[in-house]
């Protein structure tokens, strides 16, 4: 089985993440998709972050109907912050039978080679890159990689950035989220 690993700090989850699970998971070759939440991303601040069992429950609501897409816990336990690298040697050890791909933006191919290990990474898994709209224009050296798979795939660009600043400016953003994900952050208060 191919699973694709859709790695995110989730805070919270909103339609652009989902639009680009459901693309990989109904336009790819991947079996499934999971979404790994990760507890600390160590690119950034741990400041502004919803707790994670918190943001585990959005992802919940917001996966109730897809079942090819699945929420992961797999980094609660790991020891953060979050090394990408240490999470696919545990999951190779945990589920041997599977063959893991990585799903990231073409902003985050641009970082990449300031990953951990990232040769490793690359050597031992596919990435699929998807377009993400920047200002930065410079030539990515790494898409040209034998383990780099550039899929086209539609362009939403919206941030969870940009949905705590609304929320807590007052505004209305509930077309960005799906309704249970929205109706669970109004009743609990969250980002205000
Ligand atoms: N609108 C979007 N369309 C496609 N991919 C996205 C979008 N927003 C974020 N991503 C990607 O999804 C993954 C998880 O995103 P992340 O949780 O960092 O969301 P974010 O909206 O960028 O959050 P924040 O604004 O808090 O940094 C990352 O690989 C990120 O590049
Ligand atoms: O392993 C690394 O060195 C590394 C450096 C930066 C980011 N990552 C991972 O990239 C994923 C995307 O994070 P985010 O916060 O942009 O959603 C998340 O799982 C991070 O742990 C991983």
């Amino acid at each position: 089985m191919k699973i694709g690993l859709y790695f995110g700090t989730f805070n919270p989850i909103h339609i652009g993440h989902l639009i680009i699970a459901n693309h990989f998971a109904e336009y790819s070759d991947l079996d499934k998709v999971w979404m790994v939440l990760t507890p600390h991303n160590p690119f950034k601040k741990k400041s502004s972050l919803l707790d994670n069992n918190h943001r585990y429950q959005l992802l919940l609501e917001a996966l109730e109907d897809y079942p090819k897409i699945e929420p992961s816990t797999i980094e609660f336990n790991l020891p953060q912050p979050n090394y990408t690298t240490n999470t696919l040697a545990h999951l190779k050890e945990k589920y041997p039978q599977y063959e893991f791909s990585l799903i990231m933006g073409e902003d985050n191919l641009r970082t990449l080679h300031k990953w951990k290990n990232y040769e490793v990474i690359l050597e031992n898994h596919q990435i699929y890159v998807y377009p993400r709209i920047s200002e930065i224009t410079s030539t990515n050296s790494l898409k040209d990689h034998k383990n780099i798979k550039v899929i086209d795939a539609p362009v939403v660009e919206i941030s969870s950035t940009f949905i705590r600043k609304a929320i807590q400016e007052g505004k209305n953003c509930r077309p960005l989220l799906s309704n249970p994900v929205w109706d669970y952050i109004d009743k609990m208060n969250f980002y205000r």
